[in-house]
């Protein structure tokens, strides 16, 4: 049995929080922390077995796994203490790691584990099993309805206005890493793929401002010496934040189950 804490109770967290007070074998959901303390009791107060709420720093002296389901300038705050305390901490905010590598190199040392799952992406199986061999290159297409990339910085440094975009305009082409400075909020599936992948500098981005999309859709291509790539998902916007696609709290679910699972399937 993992007991687990969740920072973060929005799209991603709240519904994660959920599916695991409805029960999940092996995990017990036992703390979680937002921003906003009063509005997180709330959201909680409701659940079968209401987890203790808390602030973000206290989670790791409560739970076995941390997950990191906030906005990227929370995560040193949430990730850090997990990764003092030796936890396991599950990422969602995955643009926010590529800067902070040296927490990698900390978690070697107190022997915590930070786990980045497929979220909104698809195929990091695949990329990985391919990046065991000779990768040439990696692409991601990225296409929203404008709404979902609006706010961005890179968008508002280049006086981009997403909407009076009327038809598809790519917005953003560069590497992975510049795209998670620009995007910070809409293309952590970049970091993923670049962190399973071929690393973040080799690891090419385009974002698309798409009218004519109504699901945030992501095609991969990769071409290596094994195999040739090309895989595309199209993902719900969630109710609560039309930059988040449905299917990421699924995937962070899916990840939980696989701590503890005796069947584990995939890479
Ligand atoms: N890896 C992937 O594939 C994907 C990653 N993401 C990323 O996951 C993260 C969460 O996304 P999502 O659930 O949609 O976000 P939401 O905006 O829906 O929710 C964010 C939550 O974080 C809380 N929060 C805000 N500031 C802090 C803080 N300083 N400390 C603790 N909690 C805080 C908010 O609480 P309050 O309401 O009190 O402010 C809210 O509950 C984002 O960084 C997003 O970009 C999103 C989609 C896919
Ligand atoms: O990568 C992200 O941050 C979110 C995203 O594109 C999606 O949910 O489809």
């Amino acid at each position: 049995m993992l007991t687990v804490g969740i920072a973060g109770l929005g799209a991603i967290g709240l519904t994660l929080a959920k599916a695991l007070d409805a029960g999940v074998e092996g995990l017990r959901l036992v703390a979680v922390a937002a921003r906003d303390r009063d509005k997180a009791r709330a959201a909680v107060a409701g659940f079968a077995s209401p987890p203790v709420v808390t602030d973000v720093a206290d989670l790791a002296g409560l739970a076995d796994v941390v997950v990191e389901a906030a906005p990227a300038a929370a995560f040193e705050a949430i990730v850090s203490p997990a990764i003092e305390a030796g936890r396991i901490a599950v990422v969602s905010s995955v643009g926010a790691l590529l800067p902070r590598m040296q927490l990698v190199e900390r978690a070697r040392e107190t022997g915590a584990r930070i786990i980045v799952p497929t979220g909104a992406l698809l195929g990091l199986d695949a990329v990985r099993a391919a990046a065991e061999g000779k990768v040439e290159s990696v692409t991601l297409v990225t296409r929203k309805p404008p709404r979902g990339l609006a706010g961005a910085p890179y968008l508002e440094q280049h006086g981009i206005d997403v909407t009076t975009i009327t038809t598809p305009t790519r917005v953003f082409a560069g590497s992975a890493r510049e795209g998670a400075i620009g995007f910070p909020a809409n293309v952590n599936v970049a970091a993923a793929l670049a962190l399973a992948g071929i690393e973040p500098d080799r690891t090419r981005l385009e974002i698309w401002a798409d009218p004519t999309v109504t699901r945030n859709t992501h095609t991969v291509t990769v071409e290596a010496d094994t195999v040739r790539l090309t895989m595309t998902i199209e993902n719900v916007p969630s109710e609560e934040n039309p930059r988040t696609g449905k299917i990421t709290p699924l995937s962070l679910l899916a990840c939980l189950r696989g701590l503890t699972a005796t069947l584990k399937v995939g890479t």
